[in-house]
């Protein structure tokens, strides 16, 4: 292990903020008064939920954004543009479809001007490196996404740059695949001769981060913040099965389902634009409820993910989800199933809805805001759009969409409202009741 906290940084990141324009004129905070430092020698995970602005904040310390207020430097230099000092690897690989391994390699090193005997020398020294020896002059599409990947990595590399800066580099990738390339590129950083003085990471995987990373940063949501850092003591390469290793992934796991203390502290009124609805349906959230159940009401979470083979962002949305409807309370790493829960797992049909109408209108902002707005409408019904512009100065335009997509979910499986998608009318459950009637009457 080389970090050292007082070694020598290379980029710095000082009071970032990031802000998107929203849809509807009003600002998205992304990211929010980031702080921190990539020192020479070490492996930074960025771990997040979906959303957090990982992204964001690894593109603006490339430079590819500008952050809105705040800064980022490079040795001592901010920047003003791209980062001169990295290189990027991208989750979707990013290649050029029409070039060949060769071709994409060389082309970070064709925009710096270097000459084409050295750029075609460094080029087929970095495909060696990577194991991509003997693929010089096939075109992407003849590879397999692994191999594509390595091509993306050896672009990278070939820069020499002094910081490696890598988004969700394996989760398109098969399990092997990235176990394999996970443990190749952690080979390549332990050697001694390798040019790359730091790396960071984005991930949303808890795994991936303790297996690579020498602290690993969590970031909340809505906006993203850095609520926790955990440094990682631990050899290389490194055993899943450890006792360190397994109460790592129980702290980060803890971490990343924590209450957001900033979020807490600043008291954030609840509302649909402040807590949004987790990405979860009905479905799925009677799926993880059965579950726990059947675990005598009691489980781990890590462990949980493991026996379902999920990532932790599958199961994140679920439980977030079944915490806000009082379905569950986590502590730590335990998932703990309420009354209320217990109750909704084992009714039959009717009640069942009924417990969830009461837990949605109570406890999920955005239900609760569509359920008030159509009892005071003038009959019980209101246009998509009504909310969708509400929405909209919070959220994009795809999140504004899902927000309004689980909403309509809880609330038609509640029986609180119905929605009709050819006219985007939502009306009132018993509005919705007597339309039906009064149609069958007329029928
Ligand atoms: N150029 C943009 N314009 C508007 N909104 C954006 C832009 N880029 C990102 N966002 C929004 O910023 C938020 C954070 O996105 P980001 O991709 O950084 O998150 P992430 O943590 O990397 O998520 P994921 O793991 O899903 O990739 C999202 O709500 C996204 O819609």
């Amino acid at each position: 292990m080389r970090t050292l906290t007082t070694a020598t940084p290379i980029v710095e990141v000082t009071g970032v903020t990031k802000s998107f324009p929203g849809a509807a004129g009003s600002d998205l905070t992304v990211l929010d008064d980031i702080n921190f430092t990539l020192r020479e020698g070490e492996v930074v995970a960025l771990l997040g939920k979906s959303g957090s602005g990982k992204s964001t904040l690894l593109r603006t310390i490339a430079g590819l954004i500008a952050p809105t207020t705040g800064q980022v430097s490079y040795r001592g230099t901010r920047i003003n543009g791209a980062n001169p000092g990295v290189a990027m690897v991208f989750q979707s690989f990013a290649l050029m479809p029409w070039l060949t391994v060769q071709d994409n390699v060389e082309l970070g090193l064709r925009a710096q001007g270097v000459p084409p005997a050295e750029r075609r020398q460094r080029a087929l020294e970095a495909i060696d490196l990577i194991g991509l020896d003997g693929f010089e002059s096939a075109y992407p599409k003849e590879l397999s996404g692994g191999m594509r990947q390595r091509v993306g990595f050896a672009r990278a590399l070939v820069l020499r740059p002094d910081a490696l800066l890598m988004d969700e580099p394996f989760s398109a990738l098969d399990v092997l695949t990235s176990e394999n390339l996970r443990g190749e590129l952690m080979d390549l950083w332990e050697r001694p001769d390798f040019p790359t003085k730091a790396i960071c990471v984005v991930t949303h995987n808890i795994e991936e981060a303790v297996l690579l990373a020498d602290r690993v940063l969590v970031l909340s949501s809505n906006p993203g913040r850095i609520k926790g850092e955990v440094p990682i003591h631990l050899p290389r390469p490194r055993d899943r099965r450890s006792p360190t290793f397994e109460a790592t992934v129980e702290e980060l796991y803890r971490l990343l389902t924590g209450k957001d203390t900033v979020t807490e502290a600043r008291n954030t009124p609840t509302g649909p634009l402040t807590h949004p609805l987790p990405t979860a349906s009905v479905g799925g959230l009677a799926g993880l409820v059965e579950i726990v159940y059947a675990h005598n009401g009691q489980t781990d979470l890590p462990d949980l993910a493991d026996e379902l083979s999920f990532e932790v962002d599958d199961l994140l949305p679920l439980v977030d989800a079944a915490t806000m409807l009082g379905f569950l309370e986590v502590e730590g790493a335990q998932a703990f199933l309420t009354d209320v829960g217990r109750d909704w797992n084992t009714s039959d049909i009717l009640r069942s809805k009924e417990i969830f109408a009461v837990q949605a209108k109570s406890r999920a902002p955005l239900v609760r805001t569509i359920c008030s707005a159509l009892e005071n409408s003038d009959n019980g019904s209101l246009r998509d759009d009504f909310f969708r512009d509400l929405l909209r100065r919070g959220f994009s335009v795809d999140d504004t969409e899902r927000q309004l997509d689980i909403a309509i979910d809880w609330g038609r499986y509640g029986e609180l409202f119905d929605y009709d998608a050819d006219t985007g009318e939502l009306m009132l459950g018993d509005v919705a009741a007597a339309a039906a009637a009064l149609l069958d009457s007329e029928a």
